[in-house]
Order: C-alpha cells, then structure tokens, then sequence
C-alpha cells in the first residue's frame, strides 16, 4: 500500500456519525489493536494519543518519556551524555516504570517519581543525545516491544519510530504532523509562555533535526496514513485519527 494522506475528519452526517459510532464500539471489543503514531515534536502524538487511547478503551505508551528518562537518569548521576558507552549502560541497567492508562501520568526511575522532571526543557535540550545512541535505541525497542505484549497487543503507541521499527506490523499506523508554526505555537502555549522564541526553536525544531539522522518520522512509510493537524484543533484531530483507526482496520494487513 502506498502512503495515504487523511487529514480531514470522518466525513458529516448523521448516518455517517452513527457508523462512526458503531465501528469505534467494535473497535473497543475487537482483539489486537496496536496504534503506532509516530511524527515531529509538538504535533499532539502524546494528548492526541492518549484522548484515542481513552476513546478505544486501549493501553497507552509514550516512548518519548523512556528516551527522557534515561536522559535524567545520567544528568542526575552525572554521567556524561557524550558518553555513548555509558549512556547505553544506563539505558540497559536502569528500571523504568509508568502507568500506561491514559488518565493516570506517572514515571518512575529506579523508583524516583519523574513525571514533571522528565518534561522540564532542559531534558528537551539533551534528550537528543540518547535517541540518536543507536545501543540505548535497541535496548529502549527492545523494552517497547515487551511492554506491547504485555498489554495484550491492544494499544496506542506513539513516538519517532514505531511506525517503522518498534510496531512495523501495528494494525493502524500513522504520522502524525502539523505546521512547524503551529507546533511552536503549541508548545509556547503548553509551557505557559515561559519560553523565548529562540528556546522554543531550539526544544522543537533543533531536536527534531538532530532525531532525524537516526529516524525518519517526518515522511510516512509505505502502509502509514498521515494526519496533518495544522488546520484542526485537538477534538478534530483525535476525530481525524480514529478515522484512520478505523480505516486501516478495514483495510487489513499493508
Ligand atoms: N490539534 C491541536 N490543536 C491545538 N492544540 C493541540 C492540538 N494537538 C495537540 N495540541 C496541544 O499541543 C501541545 C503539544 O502536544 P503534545 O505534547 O501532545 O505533542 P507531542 O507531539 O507529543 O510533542 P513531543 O514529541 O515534543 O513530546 C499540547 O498542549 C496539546 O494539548
Ligand atoms: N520512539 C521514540 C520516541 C522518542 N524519541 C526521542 C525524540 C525526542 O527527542 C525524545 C523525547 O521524545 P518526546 O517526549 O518529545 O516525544 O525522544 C525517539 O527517538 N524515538
């Protein structure tokens, strides 16, 4: 299957609303259900995914917070990010947990509760040196794939590369993008308007530049639908992506 570009929400109507309905209610009893999303920084992977993990009664794991947490990890003990060898020892030694409902945040390293530590910017500003240490990435997949299984393969999954490596064979995948104006935009709003504009580029699109020499999550593969957001707001967006849900269960196997 080629790349397929849905960026409009389910077509209107009450009878298409009522199918809608029907088809998400099969949705939530059906068995496998693994939704891989996958895009730059700021796009809404992880609100947007966690509102469609709640609408499809489904898991919900955020990768990006396990790169994060290594991330603290070594700028809490002082291990040196530069490092490549030690930051794939931490990545591998470490013990990570989160709660993996969508309406309950929590993270905990080696058992120190890092919810709000993990979203601070400066771990934005230093992250990138874990995504890109190609032996953190293996053992942080490796990781993934586990904690896939263990919720019965009915999950959303978001990310850079769980479309393509993690869940390549995920019954809906998709990239999920928007403007890079409108991710700055979100982003400042999210921080509460604590961040310069120079900072807010450096957080998002500097990241994001630097992720994508190890993997691609601009660009769809072939089989991942594509939801651009940048003219929707966040209740058309999450409309937008069960569409997609839906449409590539139908669709079957890429
Ligand atoms: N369609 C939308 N319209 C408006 N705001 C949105 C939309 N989607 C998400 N948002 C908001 O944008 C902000 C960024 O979203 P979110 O943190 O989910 O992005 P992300 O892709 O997971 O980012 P990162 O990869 O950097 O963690 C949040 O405040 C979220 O509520
Ligand atoms: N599957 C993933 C998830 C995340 N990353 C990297 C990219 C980001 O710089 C960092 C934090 O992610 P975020 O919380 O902003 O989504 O982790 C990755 O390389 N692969």
């Amino acid at each position: 299957m080629s790349n397929t570009e849905l960026n409009t929400p389910n077509a209107g109507g009450a009878e298409a609303a009522q199918a809608g309905a029907s088809d998400e209610r099969a949705l939530r009893q059906g068995r496998s259900l693994v939704v891989a999303v996958d895009g730059p920084s700021g796009s809404g992977k992880s609100s947007v995914s966690k509102e469609v993990a709640r609408r499809l009664g489904l898991a919900f794991l955020d990768t990006g917070a396990m790169y994060r947490s290594v991330a603290w990890h070594c700028l809490n003990g002082r291990i040196n990010l530069a490092n490549a060898a030690a930051v794939e020892a931490a990545a591998r030694t470490i013990n990570m947990e989160q709660t993996m409902v969508p309406d309950a945040e929590l993270f905990k390293v080696n058992g120190i509760n890092v919810t709000d530590a993990i979203r601070e910017p400066k771990i934005s500003e230093a992250v990138s040196a874990v995504a890109t240490n190609l032996g953190a990435r293996a053992e942080l997949v490796r990781r993934q794939r586990e904690l896939i299984d263990a919720h019965g393969r009915r999950i959303v999954v978001e990310g850079r590369d769980i479309t393509t490596v993690v869940a390549p064979d995920a019954e809906a995948r998709l990239i999920l993008t928007a403007s890079e104006e409108a991710r700055l935009r979100r982003r400042g709003l999210q921080l509460g308007g604590t961040q310069t504009a120079e900072q807010l580029a450096e957080q998002v699109l500097a990241r994001d530049a630097k992720d994508s020499t190890v993997v691609e999550f601009h660009q769809a593969a072939d089989g991942v639908y594509t939801v651009d957001s940048s003219d929707l707001d966040f209740a058309q967006t999450v409309d937008a992506v069960i569409a997609v849900v839906r449409q590539a269960v139908h669709a079957g196997p890429a």
